[in-house]
């Protein structure tokens, strides 16, 4: 058996306490094998977490990787605006080679910054599927259909690619890769081609992962021409079960969330986003009470505008309190929990604990900073004062991804390189 240790470090473990303790991993099966202080077995290799807090990798739950390539593209304006006016223009003209780019630099910073996992909605999924081999995290990727002013030709077209991708991608790079039905959204994917595809993806055992109650302008229509909450909606459409999930759920009624709690629908709150573009604020702490399985996602880069999930904790913490007026709400185990365990059980992926026989999915963070001193509460830290640059070291499925902050299974700098090039020849063609 092939094994890596995580040697002297402290430990978060599932139940949100910390002790003193070594990771044992099992690098064949890319699972963890030992969690404990006094471990005497020789390892084949070994990262030390001397003065380091050992976490599960954070799984960033919603995100369009290649949108690293729009980060400062187009700031400061609304949804809507902003997709219409700026970002779809722009992905018009991606090639699969930006997509890649794109992908690459996406990927290189989130080994940087502890994550492990992540899903995905884009296009161009072979391209990014590559990447995510290569590099080796986890991801569920799908192919993201809008019909809006489409015929029904191209209309079609999109849909069986989505499912095409989702059926030829699903358990590749070793099984890190899943996948998923992926419709933009309850407003830009019209009724008719939605209960079609909700209901292919379904009977074939994949799926269903969208946008949804995002702005009050998404939500306000669907309320007008149906009469409807948007969710009672996605129920009628069958795209509301415990397989599916969505992202934001900013705009969401109390008997909305009863519906999401009642079907085990997963939603990924991305508070940096919908703080950006000014979409509103999730009832997190309402959601968290009524029993529904949150998670926490960054949303692409260029709405966010970075792919750092300790981030996203810090914004989900502030975020939450300001919505339920309360600062005892969504509380620094609360996120800690939605960006591990929470997430990957949103999106179901492996990982997100770190527990003997569990995905060996990890990240290590290195607590001598001026920033994470006193170490008074370590969970208060990953929520609240922790950054992405503070990971020495991430490993997922057993292979060390990044050791003293050098990203082992990816060119840092020719990835830079690359996505700096595909954005000037871009900016020339758009
Ligand atoms: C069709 S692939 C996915 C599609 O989603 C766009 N997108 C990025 N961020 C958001 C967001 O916050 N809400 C809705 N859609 C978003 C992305 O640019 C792609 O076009
Ligand atoms: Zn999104």
């Amino acid at each position: 058996m092939n094994t890596l240790r995580i040697a002297g470090g402290q430990v978060l473990r599932p139940d949100a306490t910390v002790e003193d303790a070594d990771v044992l991993v099992d690098r064949d099966e890319g699972t963890v094998l030992d969690v404990g202080a006094d471990l005497d077995t020789d390892a084949d290799e070994t990262l030390d977490a001397e003065g380091c807090l050992v976490t599960p990798g954070l799984v960033n739950a919603h995100c369009h990787v290649a949108m690293t390539l729009l980060r400062g593209y187009a700031d400061d304006k609304p949804l809507d605006a902003w997709l219409r006016e700026d970002i779809w223009p722009a992905e018009a003209a991606l090639t699969p080679e930006d997509v890649r780019a794109g992908a690459e630099l996406g990927l290189v910073e989130m080994i940087k910054s502890g994550t492990t996992a992540f899903a995905d909605m884009y296009f161009h999924v072979p391209e990014i599927a590559a990447a995510v081999e290569e590099a080796g995290l986890r991801a569920r990727l799908g192919h993201g259909v809008v019909t809006l002013g489409k015929d029904d030709a191209d209309a079609r077209a999109d849909i069986d690619e989505s499912l095409a991708v989702a059926r030829e991608f699903d358990g590749a790079a070793d099984g890190r890769i899943r996948t998923a039905a992926m419709p933009h959204s309850l407003t830009t994917v019209a009724e008719e081609y939605l209960r079609e595809f909700v209901a292919d993806a379904h009977d074939e055992g994949i799926p269903v992962h969208y946008h949804a109650n995002e702005t009050t302008d998404e939500v306000d229509p669907i309320v007008d021409e149906r009469g409807e909450r948007p969710l009672a909606y996605a129920k009628q459409l069958g795209m509301l079960t415990g397989d599916d999930f969505l992202a934001h759920g900013v705009h969401v009624d109390d008997a909305e969330i009863d519906l999401l709690a009642e079907a085990g629908t997963g939603v990924v709150h991305c508070p940096a986003s919908n703080m950006k573009l000014a979409s509103g604020m999730a009832p997190v702490q309402k959601l968290l009470d009524a029993g529904v399985a949150v998670g926490l996602g960054t949303d692409g880069a260029a709405s966010n505008n970075d792919l750092d999930m300790f981030d996203e904790m810090r914004d989900a913490a502030m975020l939450g309190k300001l919505a339920a007026d309360d600062a005892s709400a969504v509380a620094a185990p609360d996120v800690v929990r939605m960006a591990t365990a929470g997430s990957a059980a949103a999106v179901d992926l492996p990982g997100g604990a770190l527990e003997v026989g569990g995905a060996a999915d990890l990240a290590v963070v290195d607590l001598d900073a001026p920033h994470l001193t006193p170490a008074n509460d370590l969970v208060s830290h990953l929520a609240y004062a922790a950054r992405g640059a503070d990971v020495r070291h991430t490993v997922c499925d057993g292979r060390v991804l990044m050791r003293d902050r050098e990203v082992l299974t990816l060119d840092e700098d020719a990835a830079m390189a690359r996505a700096r090039e595909a954005v000037a020849s871009l900016r020339e063609r758009v």
